[in-house]
């Protein structure tokens, strides 16, 4: 595992990844996390016990494994900005940003630099985060561990051998809490329409979700046949299922999927400066 690991950004991904990394056993003293604005590390300080800088250059110093974890947006600036520091450093570069290729960030670092893409998801806080991540050709073998081990202690990884399956890894999982978010938001207003509390509606929705999905990663059956397990022939299940197919729920996904991929396409053209 990494000696000292630094997150540039102490957002909700980076404060997600680190309170799942400190849970799963990782020494506080061993993360530093940065902002310019030391108002929002003082929460991260006093929660998590990490060490915190206003100084990305300072931190950069001291870590082994770098992550970066700021909006897409202003990466390109806060990259050209610790040039310097990561070239003397060569850390492990662990970016998590959204639809920035692996390129055009080492670039940004001055170049030659090991990078990982990943793309989390905010469950990680939880233990339950499941990470897409893809390697440039400088990541040696050691350090594809280091990733995994780390990205594993917050929950599931899988390796993409072609980066721009991290944009499908992006709707898949990265941007996907906030559809089943949605989908209890959905339940709940409904069963309140139906009668019940909104309380008792939320923590049934959300249960059930919770018990479908352990059924579904601890079963043999795929989930077309743990769906056809619960429609009774002539009973009520089948009625529900045939709305949501009449109302073209896979094609409302798969639209929605789309959509996410190509806006994680786009973000790249805008930021890189590619044409
Ligand atoms: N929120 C999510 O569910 C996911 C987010 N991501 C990616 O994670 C990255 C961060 O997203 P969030 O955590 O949601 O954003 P956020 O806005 O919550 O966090 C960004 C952090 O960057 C800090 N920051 C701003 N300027 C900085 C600078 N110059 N130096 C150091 N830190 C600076 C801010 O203080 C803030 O703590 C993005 O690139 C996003 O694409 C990836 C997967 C899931
Ligand atoms: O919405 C976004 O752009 C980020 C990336 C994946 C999840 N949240």
């Amino acid at each position: 595992m990494a000696n000292h690991i630094t997150f540039i950004g102490a957002g909700n991904m980076a404060s997600a990844i680190i309170g799942g990394l400190i849970d799963s056993g990782f020494s506080p003293s061993s993360i530093t996390a940065t902002s310019p604005d030391d108002a929002m590390l003082a929460p991260v300080r006093e929660r998590l016990g990490i060490h915190t800088d206003t100084d990305n250059n300072a931190a950069v110093s001291q870590a082994d494994v770098v992550v970066l974890a700021v909006k897409p947006q202003i990466m390109r600036q806060v990259c050209e900005a610790m040039r310097d520091s990561v070239q003397r450093q060569k850390p492990l570069i662990i970016s998590i940003a959204a639809g920035l290729d692996a390129d055009t960030i080492d670039g940004w670092l001055g170049g030659g630099n090991a990078l990982v893409r990943c793309m989390p998801n905010t469950p990680s806080l939880v233990g339950y985060g499941a990470s897409g991540l893809f390697a440039n050709t400088r990541v040696s073998t050691e350090q594809r561990d280091i990733a995994t081990e780390l990205m594993e202690a917050v929950g599931i990884v899988e390796w993409v051998d072609d980066e721009a399956l991290l944009d499908a890894v992006t709707a898949v999982s990265g941007s996907a809490p906030a559809y089943f978010f949605l989908m209890f938001e959905a339940m709940e207003e409904a069963g309140v329409k139906m009668g019940l509390p909104a309380a008792t509606a939320r923590r049934l929705a959300i249960q059930t979700a919770l018990g479908a999905a352990t059924m579904a990663k601890q079963s043999d059956k795929d989930p077309a046949t743990l769906k056809q397990n619960v429609m009774s022939p002539g009973g009520t299940t089948e009625q529900a299922i045939a709305h949501l197919e009449d109302a073209n729920l896979r094609g409302t996904m798969e639209a929605a999927m789309q959509a996410c991929a190509k806006r994680a396409q786009e973000m790249a053209k805008e930021l890189s400066g590619t044409p």
